[in-house]
């Protein structure tokens, strides 16, 4: 059996380099023409060898890329594949831009006699797969007419996606995608580094690594079944994982799906809830810790830093719709209002959300707007891409465009509102078991916390917090508040039942 894949693998490597000697022969068919002529006149001038070595320039030259093509892929892209493709790409646009730019709506005309006034390509910079054009509008033109042909050029040049930015008065950059990297589907390394604010999940459009940014942000991931949140899933905790065994995070998990998903690796997670009631407990013990940080924090800092015994908390949550729309009416209305205090009180608190959601409905529009930044995988329409990332996104980050196929692809939604396309790494189950055995975490009981009990209580902290609010911002402050108040180290809790992972 190895045997036979290592024939087909040569076979394959052979066939691919044909095509590549046949093609690249041809496509330079003018300097064929101009070696031949040459040649010709050299044998006529009784220089043979001479003659004969200009005849097969072009031919032995595409043998030689080939073949090394073939046997050295990396090699061959770094030093000759690459550098000759993105000159192409810069001659191609050059060459064309009047007439792309004219035909993409960015020529203005006074009168019809007149000729058009164009915009200005000021700059063409390459690098990677990344084609960057510097365009200056046209008097009569704003930025906006160079942001709407975007996609026009982009089409018209050959990219695979485009982007644009404002640089100037009137100039702007265009990026494009001249090549899609993320067809190819990557396996996730295990991780090493203790990580505490952002997690390497994947890659970019361009192929430089995807760094999703945690620290002070709650995130929705969207995506219909089988458009790959597993791996978002595992991307974050199984990257946390190493920093949650050290006890500088501590993971959280909600899989109302019968465990599924999370009971694969529910070692890297300190608290799981399998079934309603435990999720609602959990839930109730993050706004607890929630509170406990505002009683300590208050006065002294506005932004949490994590040290050991005093973690940044991570709840992940795998199928958000189960908890806050299918579940029972009242389970349903106390997981909400929990979620809505702890999405709007946590952040500053290092105590942050993940929620992932197959079906887009008015649930996640609720979600959407409390969560800092967005992940939409494959969706079904541009109605749900919309609903999902806001209107004026459906052309930004078409996320029903992505194909079956590519499942890990998506469009990454930024808190400042910046868009990335991105391929998160494939997690399979032996990794996730493997990660999950290397850095177990520490379990920690879900407090059989009484639903009132807790309530009230975090409603009387939230209360103080308002007295403390108002007596800081009068000018006759007491000497307590305004004196920086120590900072107790949280005690880590001892394990008790069976209800954690
Ligand atoms: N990043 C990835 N790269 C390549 N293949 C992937 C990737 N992520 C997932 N897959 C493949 O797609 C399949 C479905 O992925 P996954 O179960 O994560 O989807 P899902 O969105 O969680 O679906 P569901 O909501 O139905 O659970 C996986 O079994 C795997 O084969």
């Amino acid at each position: 059996m190895a045997g036979l894949r290592v024939v087909w693998f040569v076979l394959r490597r052979l066939g691919r380099a044909c095509r590549r000697f046949v093609s690249w022969t041809v496509q330079s068919w003018r300097t064929v023409l101009v070696c031949l002529v040459i040649g010709n006149v050299l044998v006529i001038a009784d220089h043979e060898a001479a003659g004969v070595v200009v005849f097969w320039l072009v031919p032995a030259w595409s043998l030689v890329r080939a073949v090394w093509e073939a046997v050295s892929p990396l090699t061959y892209e770094t030093a000759l594949g690459g550098p000759l493709r993105r000159r192409a790409w810069r001659r191609r646009v050059r060459k064309g831009w009047d007439r792309v730019a004219e035909r993409c709506g960015l020529a203005s005309r006074r009168t019809t006699d007149e000729p058009p006034t164009i915009s200005r390509l000021l700059k063409v910079r390459t690098s990677g797969n990344m084609l960057t054009l510097r365009v200056r509008a046209a008097v009569g033109q704003t930025v906006d007419d160079l942001d709407g042909a975007v996609e026009a050029i982009a089409t018209a040049f050959g990219a695979e996606s485009a982007d644009s930015r404002r640089v100037g008065p009137g100039v702007v950059e265009m990026v494009l995608a001249m090549r899609e990297l993320l067809h190819q589907p990557t396996t996730a390394p295990v991780p090493s580094e203790l990580e505490t604010e952002a997690v390497t999940l994947g890659r970019r459009s361009d192929g430089s690594p995807w760094r999703l940014e945690l620290n002070g942000l709650h995130t929705l991931v969207v995506g219909r079944s089988g458009a790959g949140k597993g791996s978002i899933l595992w991307g974050i905790a199984g990257n946390l994982a190493p920093a949650a065994h050290a006890g500088l995070v501590r993971l959280w998990g909600i899989d109302l799906k019968g465990g599924v998903e999370v009971a694969v690796g529910a070692g890297m997670f300190s608290s799981v809830a399998m079934d309603e009631q435990t999720a609602l407990r959990l839930l109730h013990s993050l706004h607890q810790v929630i509170a406990e940080r505002q009683t300590v924090m208050r006065g002294l800092s506005r932004q949490f830093t994590p040290s050991q015994g005093d973690p940044v908390h991570l709840l992940l949550i795998d199928e958000l719709a189960v908890l806050t729309a299918y579940a029972s009416r009242d389970v349903v209305n106390e997981a909400s209002s929990l979620l809505k205090r702890i999405l709007t009180q946590g952040r500053a608190l290092g105590v942050m959300v993940v929620a992932f959601v197959q079906d887009p409905r008015k649930e996640t529009v609720g979600m959407r707007e409390l969560s800092t930044q967005t992940i939409a995988l494959r969706l079904a329409s541009s109605s749900e891409t919309r609903m999902v990332l806001g209107d004026g996104y459906g052309d930004l980050a078409p996320a029903h465009w992505i194909d079956r196929t590519m499942p890990g692809a998506g469009y990454v939604v930024r808190d400042d509102g910046a868009v990335e396309r991105v391929r998160a790494d494939f997690w399979p189950d032996d990794v996730i078991r493997m990660v999950a055995q290397c850095y177990p975490a520490p379990p920690v009981p879900i407090e059989a916390v009484e639903a009132v009990e807790a309530v009230e209580a975090v409603e009387a902290v939230e209360d103080d917090a308002l007295d403390e609010l108002v007596s800081v911002v009068t000018p006759d402050v007491d000497e307590q508040a305004s004196a920086p108040r120590r900072r107790t180290p949280r005690t880590p809790r001892t394990p008790k039942d069976s209800e954690v992972a």
